[in-house]
């Protein structure tokens, strides 16, 4: 006999169907809603200096699994820093001093042992403005894999095929792959440096304002790419643009002087939000 039909004989025998029937129901509700909502991330009590500036305060951030996060709040409030400790790009920085925890699927990666190139295998980046090396479409892609040892010809055609299609240039490039990436438009460099970090397989996308030197038709399909691209990514976007982080994001986080002030559903954040200062922000009475 069944788990589920010994519960009915049982709540038939105690009269107390409509009680057990809603537990039934609900158990496997609960689960899929765990599973949905697994962190990648888990920053705890994370603090960072320069020198003596303060820059994040306390900061305690869950980001989930292919979830697109947007970070939003005025210049300076820390945004990018806190971005770039996701890399650990900003450890780079002279006289940086942290305290508290990263927890990337469950390790620390505050703690010095850690692969750095495995690192930025997993969690890729694009910058404000594309940044593609001055060599070929085809290098550009292929230098992620190549410097993680994977140097076959047919597989690095395949993978920057897939990479190139993923962020839907491959048919504007397929006839010059070994023409300049510095040739290409800034949308299309943009794009071209999201095939990049997509060639190394990551688990997560960190966006530093991707699309903020981008006129309104590329930053529609780099919006349009980062839709597609959640479905596979975990991403995480800093924008300015407010109507951009309603458009894309599934959760918002709002900064202010190095706080994190407020972490919600993004639509809650744009339309309820719990802060008078997030309400203040989005909108528009300062920033
Ligand atoms: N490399 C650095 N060296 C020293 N201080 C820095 C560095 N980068 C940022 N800061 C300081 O840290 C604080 C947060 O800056 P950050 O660039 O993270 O903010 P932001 O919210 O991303 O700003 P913006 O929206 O203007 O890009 C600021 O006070 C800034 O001056």
């Amino acid at each position: 006999m069944t788990k589920q039909k010994k519960y009915l004989q049982i709540l038939r025998r105690k009269k107390q169907r409509n009680i057990l029937l809603v537990v039934l129901v609900r158990r496997p509700r609960q689960l899929s809603a765990l599973v949905k909502q697994q962190n990648v991330f888990e920053i705890n009590d994370l603090n960072l200096w320069y020198g003596n500036n303060h820059a994040l305060k306390e900061i305690n951030f869950p980001i989930a699994e292919k979830e697109v996060t947007a970070m939003i709040g005025p210049s300076g409030c820390g945004k990018s820093t806190f971005v770039k400790t996701l890399n650990k790009m900003v450890e780079r920085v002279p006289n940086v001093k942290m305290s508290g925890e990263i927890l990337f699927r469950g390790q620390n990666i505050l703690q010095s042992d850690v692969d750095l190139v495995e690192l930025r295998k997993h969690v890729g980046m694009v910058f404000q403005k594309g940044n593609p090396f001055p060599q070929s479409i085809f290098d550009n892609v292929a230098y992620g894999p190549r410097v993680h040892g994977n140097k076959k010809k047919q597989d690095l055609m395949e993978l920057v095929e897939k990479s190139l299609q993923d962020v839907a240039l491959w048919d504007e490039v397929k006839d010059r792959l070994n023409g300049p990436a510095l040739g290409l438009s800034g949308g299309q460099q943009q794009r071209l440096c999201i095939a990049r970090a997509l060639a190394t397989k990551p688990d997560v996308l960190l966006m530093d304002e991707p699309t903020s030197a981008l006129d309104p038709i590329s930053t529609l399909k780099v919006e349009e790419l980062i839709l597609e691209l959640k479905k596979s990514y975990t991403i995480v976007v800093v924008t300015h643009n407010m109507q951009q982080a309603a458009r894309i994001s599934d959760k918002t986080a709002f900064f202010y002087m190095g706080e994190l002030i407020e972490l919600d559903d993004t639509n809650v954040i744009f339309s309820n939000p719990k802060n008078q200062k997030t309400e203040d922000y989005v909108s528009g009475r300062f920033g």
